[in-house]
């Protein structure tokens, strides 16, 4: 089932084009990791899902309908700079969502917080920015809602904590059949999670489908391979990425086919007869 389509969303602002013909659709059971350079335009995107930013075209479909308040009891979302109410303590945003969520799950905060030891007594804001990252994460996964968007959900977390927490993103989206959208740059660890990408630069995307579909349509080949059935993508240090039905090269791996896309073909020479030359590589 259609959680999301986002349609030709383009944004302005002032004299910058934010996004442009921006495209992709999430399904339930779907992870979508939205990657892409700093200001790539990110972040923005799920603001204007959730219409926390205006758009100047395009359309952005939940459940199948605009936006609407209504909606908002079913969508969790992380921001990027986790904004926390000061003086709020952890037990009052514990109450708060219990309170906004009608699908809140208690057994699985309560069972955090006894793994983690929180207390809840202490202020959001004085916990860590990482053991904040985690909280409002777990908050989010908590309120059952169908919709979950975690900008850059694991930023500042420790290896353990983070190993820990992509677990439960990837045993939650399965067990509860909900949609979930992260943004992020850490293009590594996103193939232990994520479903899907949408890779973004500029503002535009420049390539969107599953992961699984995305390996088998590219391969890495030698940069001196001859390239007539490929289209090639982008260069890799002496390899290169490319797109195409033949059998030929290697499988990529996730970082791979991101890295290929999103450096591109610059540093290379001429792609003629076929074949490709690569200048200078060190240069990309
Ligand atoms: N309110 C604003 N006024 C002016 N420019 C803005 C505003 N909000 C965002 N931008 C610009 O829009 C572009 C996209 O920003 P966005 O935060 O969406 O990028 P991002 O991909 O999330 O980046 P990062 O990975 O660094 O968080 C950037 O160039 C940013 O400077």
């Amino acid at each position: 089932m259609m959680v999301v389509e986002v349609k030709n969303l383009s944004k302005r602002i002032g004299d910058k084009q934010i996004l442009s013909d921006v495209s992709f659709t999430v399904q339930k059971g779907e992870i979508l990791a939205l990657v892409g350079p700093n200001g790539a335009g990110k972040t923005t995107t799920l603001k204007c899902i959730i219409n926390a930013a205006s758009r100047d075209t395009g359309e952005v479909l939940i459940f199948g309908k605009p936006f609407e308040p209504s909606l908002k009891k079913n969508i969790a979302f992380v921001s990027e700079h986790r904004k926390v109410f000061s003086r709020l303590a952890l037990g009052d945003y514990y109450k708060m969502y219990q309170a906004l969520y009608p699908n809140w799950d208690d057994l699985f905060f309560k069972n955090f917080l006894s793994r983690y030891g929180f207390s809840t007594n202490q202020e959001l804001s004085k916990f860590s920015m990482g053991q904040r990252t985690l909280i409002l994460v777990i908050l989010a996964l908590a309120t059952n809602a169908e919709l979950v968007l975690l900008d850059e959900p694991t930023q500042n977390l420790d290896p353990t904590v983070r190993f820990e927490l992509i677990q439960l993103i990837k045993q939650y989206v399965q067990e509860k059949n909900i949609a979930v959208i992260v943004s992020s740059h850490e293009i590594f660890e996103l193939e232990e999670y994520a479903t899907n990408i949408a890779i973004i630069k500029n503002g535009r995307i420049l390539y969107c489908d599953s992961i699984d579909d995305a390996k088998q349509k590219h391969r890495i080949v030698s940069s001196m391979a001859n390239l007539k059935d490929a289209e090639v993508i982008g260069l890799l240090d002496g390899e290169v990425l490319v797109r195409t039905e033949k059998d030929m090269g290697e499988y990529p791996r996730l970082n791979q086919i991101i890295i290929g896309y999103l450096r591109g073909k610059e540093g290379m020479q001429e792609i003629k007869s076929g074949y490709c030359q690569i200048t200078d590589l060190n240069s990309i």
